[in-house]
């Protein structure tokens, strides 16, 4: 006779359990008899139990362990918990707690979250999703990394499947995208990381990274094997390395519903934040000088929307480029100069232009951040460079002489790697800096005025965005899309003469699902401008809100089969 002495299939499954909500006759029919205490709790029971368990954890690391076993056992109270406490928990199940988590995942392991794929196993990667038998229309997104640039942490291998896990998590609690029509994915093609190849418990392939014709061909078969299981989906690109991110999007942004993040949620999230800085300062685009510090993925993604926002403004291309210079690891990045990557080839200057320089500084060794500024006067100073403390006080006074309003943005994550934080910029500045961060970070009060920070985070725009793709089944993502999103992130603020003095250049992330379903409208209406849409809503606010999935418990889960 056989015997099952596993827990009934409908508590073991994260997106049928309800634990202790379970009421008599569900416990009855679903073979949960015996298996449960006999109170029957609200889910709203369950989630005031949940955030005192959650209350009782040390420390952040310790709090996103506990989320994510949660998140394991019961995604609708995890998604409920996180939606009663969207400002609060953000950090903690995303950046920059998600950052320390994925250090330690081979050692706090506790349970997988879907998609793993090996490039030892390429054989194994179509049955890797067959198997869990979902229909071609039962999947809107799929996040896939590589982890070779996990946030500005670098590479951390087959712990990557965390930032898919995280990025998936905000998309839901942001956007209401369904988490059962979800696919967090890690294409674990092996790591340079030399900690974890000689870490015993590393839970990856155990050999440097793949890199040429055996990794494009992986990667091209993972984009052929998604794009048929799951044609209508979404495939969101996350934290390649440099290099990689531009040229798959390059390569298969027209072939394959596409969005990469680091470069274009963060490019137009930046873009919102300096429109709304603009409409305080009164500088038209077309007239701004932008320095960028950090020409990788995220540094000239948006120096990209930038420059487009200028010629939007009236400039020509090549004079839009002018207005932008790129700083990396040897300075002002200059023609001709050894190592340009293809994608920084565009924005390198003249030699000419920093001959008078010299005396300011501008060495044989390079032009740097400092001398740059001096020299620019930019209006626009943005940070994705990795480097802690790069934007020092001595450079931005330089440029805060030049400048009424300097706006200033140090985008890179986590906390460990901004350029500055933005209480020292206000300080140094006197208030006058317009700035923001990657990262959360708390109101400053400087000369009785109260400073709010708005977060400069793609998270502020790609769940809204996913959204409006899942709405109007678009075909592509475009680039009018793309700005219709950044449109709508900054048509949410006041232009801050609206909002007063202090006022944040970015929507609070308590106001993170309103600001989305907003984006979403906005996207949903570009993609039909575009003639992209597969969908056309007769009413686009009306299905925007209907397509945002609620933490609640819905209908009884029934056997499967
Ligand atoms: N706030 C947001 O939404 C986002 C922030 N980021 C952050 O931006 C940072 C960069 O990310 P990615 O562009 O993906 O990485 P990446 O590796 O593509 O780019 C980093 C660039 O910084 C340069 N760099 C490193 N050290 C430098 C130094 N000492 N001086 C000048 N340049 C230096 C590198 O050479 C590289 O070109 C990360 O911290 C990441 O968290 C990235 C995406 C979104
Ligand atoms: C926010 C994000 O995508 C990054 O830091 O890579
Ligand atoms: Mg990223």
């Amino acid at each position: 006779m056989s015997r099952q002495p596993r827990l009934p299939w409908v508590m073991n499954d994260p997106l049928t359990n309800r634990g202790t909500a379970f009421t008599a006759a569900e416990r009855d029919r679903l073979g949960l008899v015996g298996r449960l205490p006999d109170a029957v709790l609200t889910l709203d029971q369950q989630a005031r139990r949940a955030y005192e368990q959650l209350r009782r954890q040390p420390d952040d690391l310790a709090s996103y362990i506990h989320l994510e076993q949660l998140h394991d056992r019961n995604e609708v109270l995890y998604h409920r918990l996180l939606t009663d406490h969207l400002a609060e928990l953000l950090p903690i199940v995303y950046d920059p707690t998600v950052g320390e988590a994925i250090k330690t995942y081979s050692h706090e392991y506790r349970r997988p979250r879907r998609v793993f794929l090996s490039i030892d196993r390429p054989q194994d990667l179509r049955r890797s999703f067959e198997e869990l038998d979902l229909a071609p229309d039962e999947v809107d997104l799929v996040v896939v990394t590589d982890a070779e640039q996990i946030l500005g942490i670098g590479d951390w291998g087959v712990h990557g499947i965390q930032i898919s896990v995280g990025k998936l998590a905000v998309y839901t609690a942001a956007a209401g995208i369904d988490p059962a029509r979800c696919l967090p994915v890690v294409l674990d093609v092996g790591t340079d990381n030399e900690t974890l190849l000689n870490d015993p418990l590393y839970l990856g392939v155990r050999h440097s990274r793949a890199r040429g014709e055996r990794y494009d061909a992986f990667v091209a078969a993972y984009l052929d094997t998604v794009s048929t299981l799951y044609p209508d989906a979404l495939l969101h690109f996350e934290d390649f390395g440099a290099g990689n991110a531009r040229r798959f999007l390059e390569q298969y942004g027209e072939r394959y519903r596409m969005f990469n993040d680091d470069m274009q949620g963060t490019g137009a999230i930046t873009l919102a934040a300096v429109r709304s800085a603009l409409d305080v300062t009164g500088v038209p685009f077309r007239e701004q000088r932008v320095v960028v510090f950090g020409a990788g993925t995220a540094g000239v993604g948006i120096a990209d929307q930038l420059r487009e926002a200028m010629v939007r403004d009236g400039l020509e291309g090549a004079e839009a480029t002018r207005r932008i210079w790129l700083v990396d690891r040897p300075g002002l990045l200059l023609d001709g100069m050894d190592g340009l990557r293809d994608y920084q080839r565009g924005y390198a200057r003249p030699r000419e232009e920093v001959e008078n320089w010299r005396a300011d500084g501008a060495g044989r060794d390079g032009v740097d951040l400092l001398t740059v500024v001096r020299n620019v006067r930019p209006t626009v100073l943005i940070g994705t460079s990795t480097v802690r403390g790069a934007f020092t006080r001595q450079i931005v006074r330089e440029m805060a002489e030049h400048v009424e309003r300097p706006v200033i943005f140090p985008l890179s994550n986590p906390t460990e790697k901004i350029e500055a934080m933005p209480a020292d910029l206000l300080r140094w500045t006197g208030g006058k800096a317009l700035t923001t961060a990657g990262i959360p970070v708390d109101p400053v009060e400087i000369d009785g005025v109260r400073h709010v920070i708005g977060q400069a985070n793609n998270a502020l725009v790609y769940p809204g965005l996913g959204l409006g793709v899942v709405v109007s089944r678009a075909e592509r993502l475009t680039p009018g899309m793309l700005l219709a999103a950044a449109d709508a992130v900054a048509g949410q603020v006041d232009g801050r003469t609206g909002g007063g003095p202090g006022a944040p250049l970015l929507p609070q992330v308590e106001n993170l699902r309103a600001s989305s379903a907003a984006v979403a409208v906005a996207v949903v209406r570009a993609a039909v401008g575009e003639g992209v849409a597969r969908v056309v809503p007769d009413d686009v606010v009306q299905a925007v809100q209907d397509a945002m999935w609620q933490p609640e418990y819905g209908r009884t889960p029934s056997p499967p089969g």
